[in-house]
């Protein structure tokens, strides 16, 4: 089907509503079918009392101002969204394979050529997101969706921390993904970052993709002091080329960390993620975009 057209005014009418696809902390998602073009998509509906409660009304207005002028293939689109007297509802992309998170724990671990898909894509998504000047700051398995393609779809559900399924054991807001310059300097929001702390969430998630847990697991105490120290260990059967791109992603220093140019470039990705006629005629799966 065509992409819905962006009509002036979206309503509940224009759509049929489907199975509800789960929930998060502000509301539901249903699948949704768009009448006029049979557009399948994700429909997002948010409490407005409860974003009152959250006080977020003018964050989420600010949030989907964002994300619905960001497109990209590795980012999961927000196509419009309306309101009535009770709530908001926001029109997505919908995500066929659904969670990342629910393949990883299903396979265990990725194997490195298929990490490396994941890995190129991300890379891809964020230097997308950083030329706009947009920092994810929340890169973790739960914040990613798969596409009918197997492709990644990036999406942000930072506030929404899923209903505690099997999520980490932590309710909302795991350690394991932040990078040390977040949690120095009281974790105040005066300590300043930069756009590089998706480079160190994505090296967390490269370890955790290859390893099948995050490097710094532990009591929230120890991963706080593993993380400020930079204290990781990488198995044996993780190649060197992977390994040597975790530590160039996980460095405390976060002006030293490997550049997103770099990672498109790393031995490891280009081992694995070809581009080019090569990728076309390969036999294996282990072709990237
Ligand atoms: C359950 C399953 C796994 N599932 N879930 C999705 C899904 C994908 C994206 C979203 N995105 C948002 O909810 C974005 C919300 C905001 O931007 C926002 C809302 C309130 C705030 F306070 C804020 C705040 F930031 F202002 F706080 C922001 C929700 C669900 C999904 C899908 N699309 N396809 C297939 N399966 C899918």
């Amino acid at each position: 089907y065509s992409q819905p057209s962006t009509p002036k005014q979206w309503h509940l009418g224009m759509f049929e509503i489907g199975k509800p696809l789960g929930k998060g902390k502000f509301g539901r998602v249903y699948l949704a079918k768009e009448r006029s073009t049979g557009f399948v998509c994700g429909l997002k509906v948010l409490h407005k009392s409860e974003l009152q409660q959250g006080k977020v009304e003018k964050q989420v207005r600010r949030e989907i101002e964002i994300q619905s002028n960001l497109v990209h293939p590795n980012i999961l689109r927000l196509f419009g969204h309306f309101h009535d007297a009770k709530r908001v509802f926001l029109i997505l992309e919908f995500a066929a394979q659904g969670e990342l998170y629910k393949h990883l724990r299903r396979e265990q671990r990725f194997p490195e050529w298929k990490a490396a898909q994941y890995i190129v894509q991300m890379a891809s998504a964020l230097k997308y997101l950083h030329r706009k000047h947009v920092m994810h700051r929340d890169i973790k398995p739960e914040n990613i969706l798969v596409g009918i393609h197997g492709e990644i779809k990036l999406a942000d559900f930072g506030w929404s921390c899923h209903a505690p399924n099997n999520r980490r054991n932590t309710m909302c807001g795991t350690l394991d993904y932040l990078p040390p310059e977040m949690l120095r300097g009281g974790g105040g929001k005066d300590n300043f970052y930069s756009e590089k702390v998706d480079l160190w969430s994505l090296g967390v998630l490269m370890y955790e993709f290859l390893i099948g847990e995050a490097p710094f697991e532990d009591t929230q105490p120890m991963t706080q002091r593993k993380i400020v120290r930079g204290e990781y260990s990488v198995p044996s059967f993780v190649s060197s080329e992977a390994r040597d791109l975790i530590k160039r992603l996980l460095v405390l220093d976060p002006e030293k960390r490997i550049a997103l140019e770099e990672v498109e470039r790393h031995p490891w990705i280009v081992k694995h993620c070809q581009k080019g006629e090569r990728a076309t005629n390969r036999a294996s799966g282990d072709k990237c975009r």
